[in-house]
């Protein structure tokens, strides 16, 4: 079985203002919500890829009990935790010449909510896949995934982690099968700006030396690096096409990996189909469906 765990749900309110100006009213052309949070993301995309999953996170107030009926709408099966105070964050998402985006902090949640997560996680076997990703709230220790990895250790799962600076770095000792920073979030965790795909190589590389099994480096528009456990190094330019909503790119991307290794046990298959997941939800309004991603990967085949 596959699990996603999320910590930081969101709805994800998308906005579309023509001409975005600071310090007045702007008006919306267009605006829609849709069920977010990276965890979320990866499930709605491995199903739309036809991998049955189970959803883990918390939800909180009006909007977790939202979220919670936009998932399930999704036809998600999803196990969350309810959490006593607070409420499930509004993230905003900004179209305009560029793109922007604020993220709220989410809900504190308790020892109590922790609790019932490790029950829960306690029923993983062998063999089964854990994703781990997105923020968690701010009043959580930075050491949160690394401590489930740590209860965690001693079973054959795969362990998968998408999340930024300490929250990842710490968990790389515990060997997660996969990581998938950016090439931002990749420079930021050694102090420098990457942008070309030699240097995303050495520090992936460097990531990979501190216990990763394979590093994914995405790089949006410039497409991606995959580092792997056998030695091998995969790059590939992004597909072109007409991009419309990034948001979750990242996170099909882990999805499209996933199936790919799922179904063909390699990793040049798990990488073609990671980079052609995100670009195919970078180019829809909703994330990808398989046959967006299956059109991607038949028309782009010489990318790699
Ligand atoms: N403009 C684009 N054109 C083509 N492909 C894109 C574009 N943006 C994203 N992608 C595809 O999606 C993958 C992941 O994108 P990106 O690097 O933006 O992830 P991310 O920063 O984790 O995004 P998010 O946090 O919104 O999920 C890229 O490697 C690429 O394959
Ligand atoms: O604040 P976090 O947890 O880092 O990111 C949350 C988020 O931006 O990630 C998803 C896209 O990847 C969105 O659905 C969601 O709003």
């Amino acid at each position: 079985m596959i699990y996603t765990l999320t910590f930081n749900p969101s709805l994800d309110y998308i906005v579309t203002v023509p001409k975005f100006t600071c310090g007045v009213v702007n008006r919306t052309t267009e605006e829609i919500i849709f069920p977010g949070g990276k965890g979320i993301n990866v499930s709605m995309v491995l199903k739309n890829l036809g991998f049955e999953n189970t959803a883990l996170g918390f939800y909180a107030g009006f909007t977790g009990m939202e979220l919670k009926r936009l998932v399930a709408d999704k036809g998600i099966h999803a196990e969350f935790i309810p959490v006593d105070k607070g409420m499930t964050r509004i993230n905003v998402k900004l179209r305009s010449e560029q793109e922007s985006e604020i993220n709220g902090q989410g809900p504190a949640i308790a020892a109590s909510d922790i609790d019932k997560l490790y029950e829960k996680l306690d029923a993983l076997k062998d063999g089964d896949i854990l994703v781990m990703a997105g923020s968690i709230p701010d009043v959580m220790p930075q050491t949160m995934y690394m401590d489930i990895m740590k209860h965690l250790q001693g079973r054959n799962l795969k362990i998968v982690v998408d999340a930024t600076r300490d929250l990842l770095v710490n968990v790389l000792p515990f060997h997660p099968f996969l990581i998938k920073p950016n090439n931002h979030e990749l420079g930021e965790i050694f102090g420098v700006e990457i942008c070309e795909k030699e240097d995303v190589v050495t520090y992936a590389k460097k990531l990979q030396e501190r216990g990763a099994r394979n590093v994914l480096i995405s790089m949006a528009g410039d497409g991606a690096v995959l580092v792997a456990e056998d030695g091998s190094v995969y790059q590939a330019e992004a597909p072109e096409g007409k991009l419309i909503n990034s948001v979750g790119a990242g996170d099909s991307m882990v999805a499209g990996f996933l199936a790919g290794y799922l179904e063909h046990g390699t990793y040049d298959k798990a990488f073609q189909m990671g980079v052609c997941t995100g670009s195919a939800s970078a180019f829809s309004e909703e994330l990808a469906t398989k046959a967006e991603v299956l059109d991607l990967l038949e028309k782009n085949q010489n990318l790699f």
